[in-house]
């Protein structure tokens, strides 16, 4: 049952993150989300948007005045926020925004996290040494990095980076046979537990042209990726692959599989991009807590303008709520 409201963390206050939490509460009704609250500087909602807002201090507050405002936890002044113009001040806000976000969803006070982009250049300027909030909110729940699984999820597909937040030149150096049957058990247990699906159909992606064109155009999947699949099968895991990656996308592919494991960050976000941008949502499996988040990043090139799509967002916090669902009836 839910109980609590949701958590969203407003990321980069330069970005869009407050804008399109804006959004999202203004279509409250229209899309039937449920509450949540804000953790930020209510300044930096009050910079692009004219709706009503109300200033509270805890989850709990924000329930009984979700219907008439966007309820708004205020952490601290970001120093003056210009909706386009990141700054160190901006950076800490955002980590100390998903601090405190990570801290409700995990003492029980919200039912779930999404958090709003950060910039993670910025990010880095200020000690940040992980390499994204992906592997932060790890860290901070007890989870191994490789157990924290990023998903990016839209109506009809399902994508997992093997690799994410690297150089591609250190791709093929990354990918073993070990990570790469970590990455599948992780995701098929997460998808049991936030999505219902017992037995998911996994899809791995070649990593070379035409999955290597059995050995003559590249030896990855030679020596990583079929035994990595030989592995898993053995293991009992439904997994087919490594199959020619520019294949994989096609719509009658779409329909084999419960999601796709790719090698790196680009082949796995540019097909669910191009089809799903709008409706995207990047989640992490394998948490305690629920944890999701609109596809893209902080846009700086339209923060403020009014130009901002409330989609993503709308479909992260409709996403967190559905798995909170899932995972409160599932026996997992
Ligand atoms: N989950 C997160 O916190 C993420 C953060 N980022 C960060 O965002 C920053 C910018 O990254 P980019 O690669 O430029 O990606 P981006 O997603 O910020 O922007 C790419 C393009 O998509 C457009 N766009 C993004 N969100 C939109 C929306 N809601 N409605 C309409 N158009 C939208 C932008 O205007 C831009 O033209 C980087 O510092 C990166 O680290 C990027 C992806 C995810
Ligand atoms: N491109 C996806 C992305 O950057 C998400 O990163 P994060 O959720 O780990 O911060």
């Amino acid at each position: 049952m839910i109980v609590q409201p949701f958590v969203v963390s407003l990321g980069d206050p330069a970005g869009v993150g407050p804008e399109i939490t804006a959004g999202a509460w203004q279509a409250r009704a229209s899309a039937e989300l449920p509450p949540f609250v804000a953790v930020g500087d209510i300044e930096s909602i009050r910079r692009v948007w004219d709706g009503p807002v109300v200033q509270v201090d805890s989850a709990e507050a924000a329930v009984p005045v979700f219907a008439e405002a966007l309820p708004v936890w205020h952490l601290e002044d970001c120093g003056g926020v210009t909706p386009g113009v990141p700054t160190l001040e901006g950076a800490h806000c955002a980590l100390h925004s998903l601090e405190l976000g990570i801290g409700v969803a995990r003492s029980g006070q919200a039912e779930g996290l999404i958090t709003a982009p950060v910039c993670k250049d910025q990010l880095y300027k200020v000690g940040f040494t992980h390499a994204g909030q992906t592997e932060f909110i790890a860290d901070r729940c007890g989870v191994s990095r490789t157990n924290a699984v990023m998903m990016l999820a839209g109506p009809g597909l399902r994508v997992v980076p093997i690799t994410v937040h690297v150089p591609l030149r250190e791709v093929p150096g990354l990918l073993t046979i070990d990570l790469v049957v970590a990455r599948a058990q992780a995701t098929a247990r997460g998808m049991a537990r936030s999505f219902g699906i017992e037995q998911p159909r996994l899809a791995l992606a070649g990593f070379n042209p035409h999955a290597g064109e059995n050995g003559a155009i590249g030896s990855e999947e030679i020596e990583i990726l079929i035994p990595a699949v030989e592995r898993l099968r053995e293991e009992g895991f439904d997994i087919s692959g490594p199959h020619s990656p520019d294949a994989l996308f096609t719509p009658a592919a779409r329909e084999t599989y419960d999601a796709a494991l790719c090698c790196y960050h680009d082949q796995a976000l540019i097909p669910l991009k191009a089809l799903y941008f709008d409706e995207g949502v990047n989640l992490t499996l394998g948490l305690p807590i629920v944890r999701t988040s609109p596809d893209h990043g902080t846009a700086f090139n339209i923060a403020g303008q009014g130009k901002a799509s409330a989609g993503p967002m709308i479909a992260a916090i409709k996403m967190a709520e559905q798995i909170a669902r899932t995972r409160a009836t599932s026996s997992c």
